[in-house]
């Protein structure tokens, strides 16, 4: 579980994140949506510990941040796991050694063991027959898999993933919205994605936060969406006319 409290961050004179208080629980996906510089990317930092907030504090499993020594914070970044947005794997490196390199940083396993460990989560994430190709010579569904195996090759406590569905075709990307999602259940993660994609707020939002100018303007879950009648966040996701439509057809189902 993480929870966020009052943070803010400025860079210089600008205040991009102006005080959010949220809580994200364990095992359920938990998606982060808004307007482009609304500080999406900048939360997401604040909660890997890439940036460091002026106020407020972000505590993992009820621990402050802040609280933990250099040893500690160190572990903890090792049990977070980042899906980032176009995969970013090496070029160089094959499937097998891309999902490997995590272990071979930062543990003392054998090689026979993170070959068995790198065979699991491959297979988990249904690429049995990849090891041996790079990333060019693979589709970006799959190289998203390898992302994916590779963010949870340690076993993280916390998954967080960057627009993992950017340049995907819709039913590639509802397939991997699953995979998060089942990921997320069977380990109990807690998982926070970053997205701009309203399928996957209507797919996978069991937790939804809609930051707007720095502030959390609204929470609920992926039904609750269909109802509010915050017009910041109905004209943000329901701008198009088909989500328009889907949401009148929602609503009259529930009359
Ligand atoms: N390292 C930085 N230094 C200075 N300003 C920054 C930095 N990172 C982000 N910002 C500013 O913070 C604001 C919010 O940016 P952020 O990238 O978080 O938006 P976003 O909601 O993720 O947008 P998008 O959906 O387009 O990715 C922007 O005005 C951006 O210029």
């Amino acid at each position: 579980m993480i929870d966020v409290r009052d943070i803010h961050k400025s860079f210089g004179e600008a205040h991009i994140l102006k005080g959010i208080t949220t809580t994200f629980e364990k095992g359920k996906t938990n998606l982060i949506i808004g307007q482009s510089g609304s500080g999406k990317t900048v939360f997401l930092k604040c909660l890997l510990g890439l940036f460091v907030p002026e106020e407020g504090g972000i505590a993992y499993d009820g621990k402050l941040y802040s609280d933990h020594t250099d040893d500690e914070k160190r572990e903890l970044r090792q049990e977070m796991g980042m899906v980032f947005q176009g995969s970013a794997l090496f070029d160089s490196m094959t499937v097998e050694g891309n999902v490997m390199f995590p272990l071979e940083m930062f543990t003392n396993q054998s090689k026979s063991e993170m070959k068995d460990r790198v065979d699991a989560v491959l297979k988990r994430v249904n690429l049995i027959d990849a090891h041996h190709k790079f990333p060019s010579e693979i589709s970006g569904g799959m190289q998203k898999r390898v992302a994916i195996a590779r963010a949870i090759v340690m076993n993280p406590k916390y998954l967080f993933c960057d627009e993992p569905n950017s340049g995907l075709d819709p039913k590639t990307a509802i397939l991997i919205d699953d995979l998060i999602k089942e990921i997320t259940e069977e380990y109990n993660i807690t998982t926070v994605i970053n997205t701009h994609d309203m399928n996957s707020v209507m797919q996978i939002g069991e937790k939804i936060i809609f930051l707007k100018d720095g502030l959390l303007e609204w929470e609920g879950t992926k039904n609750e969406i269909f109802k509010t009648d915050n017009e910041a966040v109905t004209n943000f996701v329901y701008s198009s006319d088909l989500f328009k439509k889907v949401r009148q057809m929602y609503i009259q189902e529930q009359n």
